[in-house]
């Protein structure tokens, strides 16, 4: 059974826009999945699916094997936590430590748990400092993070991300790949996210969708998908720097293995310059 599969699901807004078109897409326990896609390619409505927000026009949704009902709707937002896009929808209560502990609140946890888990996504999203802020004052890359932690709090087996970097600064993409990367071992969590900043796709993704308009038209692992250059450059996106570099180094006839991430292409560079790695 997996975590969340989709079946020719098909989304159409107000009678006449198709956002999807037969989705079938699966994510199983401990994955970390990127969605990418050109501006309006429907990454956003098919997050919408996954926690009911959404009905299908037509097909299916099914999370943990179940289709979404009116009796499932409560457990399944506790299993499927979504940070939306724009955060400025997602903090709203008069302190950063009110708006986290919210959601565990809504959970009907006791005090003692609140207070921990509070404490702790402040820790991990090393927020510490934004305690006693209040959050519509906060810049756009911190109201993201505490975005992040009000829905890590509840502790969500399945965390989505819809645009995760956006508005954060250089350091800020640094720790947030280093969060998420985190998540599946640490945690047991599955990772959803989509972006349109490809360099860190390569430093998260373990499977990729790409999306669009409305349709998943390529899937697969990093070399499955940055591999096809001219598909990804028709659907108005790039691959990662790494990759790119690497291509261009070989096509001058240097000895290099392919590589996608920051880590591999590093080993792939010392081999083909005689340096041994360690
Ligand atoms: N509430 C809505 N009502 C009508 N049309 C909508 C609505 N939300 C999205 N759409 C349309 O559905 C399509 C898919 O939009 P969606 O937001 O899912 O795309 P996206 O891939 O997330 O885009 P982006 O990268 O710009 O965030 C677009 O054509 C968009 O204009």
């Amino acid at each position: 059974m997996h975590l969340i599969e989709t079946r020719n699901l098909t989304h159409t807004y107000n009678k006449n826009i198709d956002a999807l078109k037969n989705v079938n897409f699966i994510a199983g326990r401990k994955q970390r999945i990127a969605i990418i896609g050109a501006n309006g390619a429907g990454k956003s409505t098919l997050f919408k699916h996954f926690n009911g927000i959404l009905k299908p026009t037509s097909g299916e949704i099914l999370i943990r094997g179940e289709p979404i009902t009116k009796s499932n709707i409560k457990e399944i937002r506790k299993l499927v936590g979504i940070v939306f896009q724009n955060s400025d929808d997602q903090v709203f209560s008069p302190t950063v430590e009110q708006d986290i502990a919210f959601g565990p609140t809504n959970l009907g946890l006791d005090e003692h748990t609140i207070e921990h888990r509070v404490n702790e996504v402040l820790r991990i999203l090393d927020i510490e400092d934004l305690r006693n802020r209040p959050p519509h004052h906060l810049s756009g890359g911190e109201k993201k993070r505490v975005a992040i932690a009000g829905v890590l709090a509840m502790e969500p087996q399945i965390l989505i991300l819809d645009e995760p970097t956006a508005g954060l600064d250089p350091r800020g993409v640094a720790d947030l790949t280093q969060f998420v990367n985190r998540l599946p071992e640490e945690y047991g969590m599955t990772v959803i996210f989509s972006t349109h900043h490809i360099d860190i796709v390569s430093e998260i993704a373990d499977y990729i969708y790409v999306m669009d308009k409305g349709q998943i038209v390529a899937q697969g692992s990093m070399e499955e998908i940055f591999t096809q250059q001219e598909l990804l450059s028709d659907l108005r996106l790039d691959i990662p720097v790494l990759p790119k570099l690497i291509k261009n180094l070989q096509m001058h006839g240097i000895d290099i293995k392919m590589a996608y991430n920051y880590e591999s292409s590093e080993k792939s560079f010392l081999k083909a310059f005689g340096k041994k790695y360690d």
